[in-house]
């Protein structure tokens, strides 16, 4: 999977409030580091992975049988196409026929869709067996992967059927990424970016410095800009994994973001409706009197400069509002958004009034 080595960076995960810790190794040459995680009471080893990379899950299926496992290999469809409960089902099947006990294990290699399915197996096999996710792209490495959060989609909306339960490890190969196709690598950096305005302002400044070699993992800043995410991911789920509260800042962008995708019916990227979704709530933020001009604006530069989208279509905000209304963020009737009150500053914005919402949609209306 990749061509240099060295020591990984690793940052820990949990740990903190009664869960169990465990690692995010970021770095090249990673494989080598799954034996040790997936452990030696685990006789059988389930590999998941999409169609777009069969040779990579092919490669690691040789070396897991290699290391005396027997491989169990489920091929799942691309995207979001793999997050219904028809390919769990399918999963679950495969895992049943094997006799895949409680102390056997999952490995998810892939994008974000690829490790929530894979988790979401993982939580719901047995009522939970361990699993280890091996991330693939940008998103998967900064957000996905790290956290505990695994689910599926359903017709009424995004992540709507999941479970909390967080991995044994994440290998993150930074050498993956030199095959993602650069729409997906833009995607995952909607995410980077959100880590940026709710936490980590550095990686606005990175970003800023040479939007275009952001682009790419060729990018100067790429290890350090995937790095300080994860950080932000590692430090906020870590007191807070089932999102009693001040994880919910994660979902910056997401209400609006969701409501899109599920609009979309799955077909838009999560990193480009959560790309809207980020204007959406700056601009709320700056209607709602909390967020300055300037900080609302570098929403749309910076979005902007990586070539994420800013807007969506007008005609359709009728149905977004009905879709955001299943967010899990919503209590009863109130709709909940994650704002900012400053740079690095998010805030939860309490059941904003209709005309609050519009004026922000006018915002972002195509
Ligand atoms: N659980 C969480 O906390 C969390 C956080 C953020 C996002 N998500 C979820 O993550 C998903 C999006 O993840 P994503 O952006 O990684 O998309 P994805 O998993 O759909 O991957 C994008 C595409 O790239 C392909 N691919 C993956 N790795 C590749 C590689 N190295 N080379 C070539 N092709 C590759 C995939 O097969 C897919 O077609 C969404 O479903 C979103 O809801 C979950
Ligand atoms: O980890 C979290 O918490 C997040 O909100 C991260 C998001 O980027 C991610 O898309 C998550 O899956 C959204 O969660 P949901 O609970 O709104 O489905
Ligand atoms: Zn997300």
């Amino acid at each position: 999977m990749s061509e240099q080595a060295g020591a990984p960076t690793r940052i820990t995960v949990g740990g903190t409030d009664g869960t169990e810790a465990y690692e995010v190794l970021v770095g090249r040459q990673l494989l080598g580091e799954l034996p040790a995680l997936i452990g030696k009471q685990a006789k059988r080893v389930a590999v998941l992975h999409p169609e777009a990379l069969a040779e990579t899950g092919e490669a690691l299926r040789a070396d897991l049988a290699d290391q005396g496992y027997e491989v169990i290999a489920i091929q799942l469809p691309n995207a979001e196409e793999s997050k219904t409960v028809e390919v769990a089902a399918y999963c679950w099947k495969a895992l049943g026929q094997t006799n895949f006990t409680r102390t056997d294990v999952i490995v998810g290699v892939g994008g974000g869709a690829t490790t929530d399915l894979a988790g979401f197996v993982a939580a719901t096999w047995l009522r939970g067996v361990r699993w280890i996710a091996v991330p693939t792209t940008v998103l998967g490495m900064v957000d996905a992967a790290v956290g505990g959060k695994t689910g599926i989609n359903t017709a009424e909306g995004k992540n709507l059927v999941g479970a909390f339960h967080p991995p044994a490890g994440v290998l993150c190969d930074l050498a993956a990424l030199d095959s993602l196709p650069v729409n997906d690598y833009v995607s995952g950096l909607a995410e980077v970016i959100k880590a940026g305005f709710i936490v980590d302002p550095v990686i606005l400044d990175l970003i800023e410095e040479d939007p275009q070699a952001a682009r790419t993992p060729a990018g100067p800043h790429t290890a350090e800009l995937i790095e300080r995410s994860i950080r932000v991911k590692a430090e906020v789920v870590s007191g807070d994994l089932k999102e009693a509260g001040r994880r919910e800042i994660l979902n910056y962008g997401h209400t609006l973001g969701h409501a899109i995708e599920k609009n979309e019916r799955y077909n838009w990227r999560h990193g480009a409706a959560v790309s809207v979704g980020m204007v959406f709530a700056a601009e709320l933020g700056r209607i709602a009197g909390r967020l300055d001009d300037a900080t609302a604006d570098r929403h749309r530069s910076v979005l902007e400069a990586v070539g994420l989208p800013l807007t969506y279509r007008g005609d359709q905000w009728p149905k977004l509002v009905e879709n955001m209304k299943v967010d899990k963020k919503s209590r009863g009737d109130r709709l909940r958004f994650i704002v900012l009150d400053g740079l690095g500053k998010p805030v939860v914005l309490e059941a904003p009034d209709p005309a609050m919402l519009l004026a922000a949609h006018a915002e972002i209306a195509a």
